[in-house]
């Protein structure tokens, strides 16, 4: 679901071939065509787009506290590489996590990125 300030980019002519970053090296929110292509698949890998925020969510439940922690710490340390830390929420074996981009105030090619490798080590 695409929230208001969203819906309000709806009217504004975006470039398909908008650069992840633009010229001042700052971070962009994804451009509607980038979020067409790469939304489509995060929803099918059960992440959804949070209400009245530009940021994606998902749940992980785990066997046990030892498995999400370990999760946890290999997700930590990709962040730190990345620079780009999750919002996140464990007790136990529950982990939920939120991912935006702070710097440009929404979804960025980082959280992609960073959903993406989640999703990779929450299966190992
Ligand atoms: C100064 C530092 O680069 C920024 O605050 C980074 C840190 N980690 C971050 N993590 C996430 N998820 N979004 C950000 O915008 C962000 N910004």
């Amino acid at each position: 679901m695409f929230n208001s300030e969203q819906e309000s980019r709806k009217g504004r002519k975006q470039s398909s071939t908008a650069l992840r970053e633009n010229m001042a090296g700052k971070i962009q929110v994804l451009t509607l065509d980038e979020r067409e292509q790469l939304l489509p698949m995060l929803r099918n890998a059960q992440w959804a787009e949070v209400v009245g925020r530009d940021a994606l969510y998902k749940e992980f439940i785990f066997k046990d506290f030892n498995q999400a922690f370990g999760f946890m710490s290999r997700v930590a340390l990709q962040a730190e590489k990345m620079d780009h830390h999750p919002e996140w929420f464990n007790v136990y074996n529950k982990v939920h996590i939120t991912l935006s981009t702070h710097e440009c105030g929404g979804l960025s090619k980082r959280d992609i990125s960073l959903a993406t490798f989640i999703d990779q080590v929450s299966v190992l």
